[in-house]
Order: structure tokens, then C-alpha cells, then sequence
């Protein structure tokens, strides 16, 4: 059953998923990656790849119908990484016109071209298909009466997902669950652990690991070695 009892509708929804350039994405991870590797610049690209590779595992695993990949990275673009993303039908690479968040979320949306649409952040290496297939379908239900839907991230703050309608503009950034919130999109409150813990600071690494990361992040060599105590 999807959030709030209503009956689940599970018609696939499109989503673009944003991937910054690696060496300039995450930077409050810095610690753990200085931490841990003979070449942190190295290991913190590896990093920010692999949380967004495990993200994108999870999506392609659940029942979300294209999937626009919104970015300029050249592992990414090039095809080397991650597995699927170059070979997966559902999947549409659109440039990051380099402007901000926003700006790569809006021309993945107008790349796709139909409502409703959601908008999933590629730190989430514990995110269960299951989880974002209920969760989507929870979205579709509110949107019967409510301009966008949104899961917030574990702090409360940040939204790991959001789904739009048509007219509703995404406004990702610091303490967006509010502002999502108060231009009118309904918080859902769904038990969705891997979709709410998005890895932001050192010390989400331990969280997440603790919830069970995808394989790309459990490789990463600094998991569970360093990233206690480097918050
Ligand atoms: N395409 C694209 N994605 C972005 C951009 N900014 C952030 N993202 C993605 O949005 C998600 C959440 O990013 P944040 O953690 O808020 O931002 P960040 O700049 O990567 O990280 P910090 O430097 O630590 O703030 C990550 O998956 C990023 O890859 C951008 O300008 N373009
Ligand atoms: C940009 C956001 O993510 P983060 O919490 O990763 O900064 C957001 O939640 O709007």
C-alpha cells in the first residue's frame, strides 16, 4: 500500500537524476576522501561516482519509466561508468547547461517534455527500488490534489525526491523540504530509509553503511575504515 492508505498506482514516472562534474561534486565529503587515499583528489571523484553509480543501479532496478541523466561528466558521458547507464534504453543523457542545480534539474525536465515528473539526487548509495517504486506511487496519489510531492532527506531539511507537476518549479538547495513544502508540494511520510539518507557529510557514510550501501560505494576504500570520526 503507498503512503497514506491510498491505493498504490503504479504507472511508470519519468525521472532526471542530476550527476555534477565528480571533481567538483561533494565537497563536505572532502574529509573522508583527504582521509583515506595516497591521492584524495582521485579517491573523492571515485567517491561522488560511485554514490551516484549505486543510485543509479537502484532507479534502473525499479519500475521508473526515462531516465535523464543530467550531466557533464566525461566518465559519465563517455560510457566507461556506471554499468547500464550507457546501455539501458530507459536512460537519456542531457547536457548540464553548468548554471547550478536547478538550471541541470530544468533541462532534464524539459528534455523529457511530460508531467508528472520526478527529481531524484545521486547521493543515495542505500536507496531500495522497492522503496522508490512505493514511494513514486505514493506521489502519484497526492498529485489527485496537490501541485508536487516530495520525500524529505533524514535530516528534515533537504529533499531526496520530488515529484512535479506541471507548473511546479523544483527549488533544490539549502533547507529545500521547506521551500518545496511552502510553495504548496505534500511532504509524504513513507518509511523509506535508503531513499531519506543521502550521504552529504562524512558521518553519513557510517549511516548508510550501517542501512547497506550498493556495491559500488561498498568498494570505495574508505568505507568503514575512516569515515567515523571525520564528521
Ligand atoms: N548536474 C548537476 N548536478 C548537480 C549540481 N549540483 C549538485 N548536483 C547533484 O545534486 C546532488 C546533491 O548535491 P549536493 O550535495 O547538494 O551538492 P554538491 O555540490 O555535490 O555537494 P557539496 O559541495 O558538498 O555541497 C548530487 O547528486 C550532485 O551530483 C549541478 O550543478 N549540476
Ligand atoms: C541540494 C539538496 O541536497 P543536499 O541535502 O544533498 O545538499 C537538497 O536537498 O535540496
Amino acid at each position: 500500500m503507498a503512503d497514506g492508505g491510498a491505493p498504490a498506482d503504479r504507472r511508470a514516472t519519468d525521472l532526471v537524476v542530476p550527476v555534477k562534474e565528480l571533481v567538483r561534486a561533494k565537497t563536505r565529503l572532502a574529509a573522508a576522501s583527504a582521509a583515506v587515499a595516497v591521492d584524495p583528489r582521485s579517491a573523492h571523484a571515485d567517491l561522488a561516482l560511485a554514490l551516484a553509480t549505486d543510485t543509479l543501479a537502484a532507479v534502473l532496478a525499479s519500475s521508473v519509466g526515462r531516465l535523464a541523466v543530467v550531466t557533464s561528466e566525461p566518465r559519465l558521458t563517455t560510457g566507461v561508468a556506471p554499468p547500464g547507464v550507457g546501455t539501458d534504453p530507459r536512460v537519456e543523457l542531457v547536457a548540464d547547461p553548468g548554471r547550478g542545480l536547478d538550471a541541470a534539474i530544468r533541462a532534464g525536465i524539459e528534455h523529457l517534455g511530460r508531467f508528472p515528473v520526478g527529481v531524484l539526487l545521486a547521493d543515495l548509495p542505500a536507496l531500495r527500488p522497492e522503496e522508490l517504486d512505493d514511494a513514486l506511487a505514493a506521489a502519484r496519489v497526492a498529485l489527485r490534489t496537490a501541485p508536487a510531492a516530495f520525500v524529505a532527506d533524514h535530516t528534515g531539511e533537504g529533499t531526496a525526491l520530488l515529484v512535479a507537476g506541471p507548473g511546479f518549479a523544483p527549488r533544490f538547495g539549502p533547507r529545500s523540504a521547506a521551500a518545496h513544502a511552502a510553495a504548496g508540494a505534500v511532504a509524504l511520510g513513507g518509511d523509506w530509509p535508503g531513499l531519506r539518507h543521502d550521504v552529504d557529510v562524512p558521518g553519513d557514510l557510517d549511516e548508510v553503511r550501517a542501512l547497506g550501501v550498493g556495491p559500488a560505494t561498498r568498494a570505495w576504500p574508505g568505507l568503514g575504515t575512516l569515515a567515523a570520526g571525520c564528521r
